[in-house]
């Protein structure tokens, strides 16, 4: 399978300038596809774009030639920066876990998540905890494309590596393509196949 976003261009509405102009890319499903620029140029935005959270203003995003889902489960899923952003604070863990596509046991305890972590609300995890139920969350079985953005800021170095090996383990393996924004070049040069600089 193919991600493919053509010529996005976005402007905030309100905003004076555009905040990503003509950017096009390609991800393919084996593929771990870095994004490098300083803070404000937008990663954050095409992201959003890419996992189809926002609509460019013009140019376009598809799955191999198809648009996005305009409802339903969508197979580009993203993983954002600010888990406790991400969550809805009045629901337990296990109904944020359910609001996709099914996720598989595996997934659970390679993030190391603990059982009864599903029975509190975000509010009552760490923000490390929060992130693994961010990320398995958006491991559904039907996911195609994974967007990585800031994952792993938070975290100490034994989680990040915890979380990246087996985040790199399973997109190998279920063959999901990866796209991972980070500020981290270290980071980045271990956990991706090439790196794009907007
Ligand atoms: N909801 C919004 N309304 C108006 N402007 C916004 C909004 N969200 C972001 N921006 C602006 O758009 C620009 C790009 O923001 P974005 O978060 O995509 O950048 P980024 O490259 O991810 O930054 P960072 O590396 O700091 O996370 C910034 O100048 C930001 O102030």
């Amino acid at each position: 399978m193919r991600l493919k976003a053509e010529h996005i261009s976005y402007k905030y509405p309100g905003g004076s300038r555009e905040v990503l102009s003509d950017v096009s890319l390609e991800l393919g499903s084996t593929d771990r596809l870095g994004i490098a620029a300083p803070s404000g140029f937008g990663k954050t935005t095409l992201c959003q774009i890419l996992a189809g959270c926002r609509t460019p203003v013009t140019g376009r995003v598809c799955v191999d030639d198809m648009p996005l889902p305009g409802s339903g489960y969508c197979p580009v899923q993203m993983i954002w920066q600010h888990p406790e952003q991400a969550v809805n604070p009045r629901v337990r863990m296990q109904a944020v876990l359910q609001e996709g596509d099914s996720i598989s046991e595996r997934v659970i305890e390679g993030l190391g998540i603990e059982r009864d972590w599903c029975n509190r609300y975000p509010g009552e995890l760490s923000g490390g905890e929060l992130q693994r139920f961010c990320i398995a969350r958006a491991l559904g079985e039907r996911t195609r494309f994974l967007i990585a953005d800031e994952i792993s800021t938070m975290l100490d170095p034994i989680t990040q590596s915890q979380i990246w090996n087996f985040l790199l383990a399973e997109v190998k393996e279920r063959k999901i393509g990866l796209l991972v924004v980070s500020h981290d070049e270290k980071l980045m040069e271990q956990v991706c196949d090439r790196i794009m600089r907007l």
